[in-house]
């Protein structure tokens, strides 16, 4: 129960204590116009069955004026519970997705990269607007329809427990069928979600895809796995309305019996002479009142239970594990690696890695495709953490910094870079939110882009395309350089591009580049012979090994896989490294 409260309100259920109160005494509320209506029969009927030689005027009044006063009350109740709800349901959405957002952040790569970012973006988008859709229709309305008949009927028996046993008879049999059912439900309800997640992770994927599949004029598989998640959805969800859906009919019908099967003790009973026709006339009247908003709530269960499981993932989103650390890191910046072991689950991708990169100095990392040298880069720069061994910077342990803290320390320039679908300034300023326009501009002229970005319509004002979908790859890689530019951090992650670039963007991209690094600690997946030539230190790669390490002069006279790399490389026109 309480976990049920916990995933349904993201777990944060103090949001919604206010509304559900409201609710049940709204619903309560409800109850009293009808008391005094009941009232107001018994009077007449006292006058008509003469039982009294005149009409009760003043009762009467007093049974209109409760009306009028309960119906006042009703009204305030309705109203305070209709906002409460809506303000808690969505104030609580909107927190807890900024709370998701702030956490993924924080989770290591590893985790966000194992999971589909269409599942992701469907708890983010689908999960809280069912959450939100459950804190507004069902949440209070199922609370106040299992309060409200509990205290109705703890009433009632007092009046008369015969009758409210009658009322009651069919309710054992109805729980019994809801509980019974449950399993079921949740069986049923985790395929129906799956399905649905899926059919999202398709959708995304063949958007995706569309250049691709436009491209090579492919029309077959992408759009079948789609058709296929769709038709699974559709299959889904009718059997989850269709098996569910006559178990809470038969539910209801049980419970409802208790109505007729108190109209008939009620009749027997006022043929007895054991009861009044008011009291009788009362009994129908509450009992109608508290079987609707039951029969109601119970038709929402299943609703309910499968936005549970939304809240459900939601909340095991947040329990996964941040990564730890809260030191901030040194001043000092020398890196070392010591004995590093990192895979991909069962994949070995490093083993047993050591290297020493000091502070100012310019190491290029080189090695074959799929030795390991991105994933090299990543654990520098803490998006995992090693299985075995330690990544050092400064001389600490980079798992007790704090990774937001080590971040300010480096700048990554990677080959896939991302831009945000905002201005182009605004997307140099990621590099630092506080820098002014003199500064993202100083940063564009070291990154050699400040003569393209004027050229554009809007300058620095122009809005890139998802992605930077609208600019060439050079343009968005020297926008990265001028972000790092802007961070001013004293370590360079460089993964060099590979694709090739026309002549005067090269010499841009090189111009950029050099000035990035000039005085800094840089660390650089090296494709190009230039680059190696200078570097401080050149660490070879092979299958997840450090097969040698030197400066290139070094390396060439060895012999080893450097010199034959560097052979056939010089050989062909690419000026390539990595084969
Ligand atoms: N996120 C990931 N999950 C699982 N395996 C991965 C992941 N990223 C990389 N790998 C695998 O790890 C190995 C090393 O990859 P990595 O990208 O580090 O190599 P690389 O030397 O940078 O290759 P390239 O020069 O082609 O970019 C490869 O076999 C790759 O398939």
């Amino acid at each position: 129960m309480m976990n049920t409260l916990r995933y349904i309100t993201a777990g944060n259920p103090r949001k919604m204590l206010k509304p559900i109160l409201w609710t049940v005494f709204a619903n309560l509320a409800n109850l009293f116009p009808f008391g005094c209506v009941a009232a107001a029969v018994s009077m007449i009927y006292a006058y008509y069955s003469a039982e009294r030689p005149a009409l009760d005027i003043q009762g009467l009044w007093l049974a209109w004026g409760g009306m009028v006063l309960f119906l006042a009350v009703l009204f305030i109740g309705e109203l305070m519970a209709y906002r409460s709800t809506y303000r808690g349901a969505y104030e609580s959405s909107a927190e807890g997705r900024a709370q998701v957002a702030e956490h993924l952040r924080k989770l290591p790569l590893g985790f966000l990269l194992s999971k589909d970012s269409g599942e992701l973006g469907h708890t983010m988008m689908n999960d809280f607007t069912q959450m939100e859709h459950a804190a507004t229709h069902s949440l209070p309305q199922l609370v106040s329809g299992a309060i409200i008949p509990v205290l109705a009927f703890g009433g009632l028996l007092f009046v008369d427990w015969r009758l409210a046993a009658a009322m009651l008879a069919g309710f054992p049999v109805t729980i019994l069928i809801l509980w019974g059912v449950s399993r079921l439900e949740r069986k049923l309800g985790k395929s129906h979600s799956q399905a649905r997640i899926d059919q999202a992770n398709r959708l995304q994927e063949y958007l995706l895809g569309m250049k691709i599949i436009k491209a090579y004029n492919l029309r077959g598989e992408n759009f079948q796995r789609l058709e296929q998640a769709f038709s699974r959805y559709r299959r889904e969800s009718i059997k989850l309305e269709g098996v569910l859906g006559p178990f809470f009919l038969v539910a209801i019908a049980f419970m409802e019996a208790g109505l007729s099967l108190m109209t008939m003790a009620g009749v027997y009973l006022i043929l007895g002479g054991e009861i009044t026709v008011p009291l009788f006339a009362t009994f129908l009247l509450v009992g109608t009142r508290v079987f609707d908003p039951l029969s109601a709530a119970i038709m929402r269960l299943p609703a309910f239970k499968y936005d549970v499981m939304a809240g459900e993932r939601i909340v095991n989103l947040l329990k996964q594990p941040v990564m730890a650390g809260e030191k901030e890191p040194p001043e000092d910046h020398d890196i070392r690696l010591e004995n590093v072991t990192f895979a991909y689950g069962e994949k070995t991708v490093l083993d047993n890695v050591s290297m020493d990169m000091k502070k100012g100095t310019l190491t290029a990392i080189v090695g074959p495709s799929g030795s390991g040298k991105s994933t090299l880069l990543r654990l520098i720069a803490r998006f995992y953490d090693p299985q075995q061994g330690k990544v050092l910077f400064g001389g600490s342990d980079e798992r007790e910094m704090d990774p937001e803290k080590l971040m300010k320390k480096m700048s990554m320039v990677f080959q896939d870079v991302y831009l945000f679908q905002d201005t182009i300034r605004n997307n140099i300023r990621y590099g630092r939110e506080d820098a002014t326009q003199e500064e993202i501009e100083a940063a564009a002229k070291e990154a050699c882009c400040h003569e393209f970005i004027m050229k554009l319509p809007q300058g620095y004002d122009t809005i890139v395309g998802e992605g930077g979908s609208t600019l060439s790859g050079g343009e968005k890689q020297r926008i990265s350089i001028a972000r790092a530019v802007l961070k001013n951090a004293p370590v360079i992650l460089l993964d060099e591009a590979t694709s090739s670039l026309d002549p005067e963007n090269e010499r841009d991209m090189q111009k950029a580049i050099s000035r990035l690094i000039k005085g800094r600690t840089v660390i650089l997946i090296a494709h190009r012979l230039k680059t190696v030539v200078r570097a401080d230190r050149i660490v070879v790669l092979d299958k997840g090994r450090v097969v040698e390490q030197g400066r290139h002069e070094e390396l060439l006279t060895n012999g080893g896989l450097y010199a034959k790399l560097w052979e056939l490389q010089s050989k062909t026109s690419g000026w390539r490294i990595t084969p």
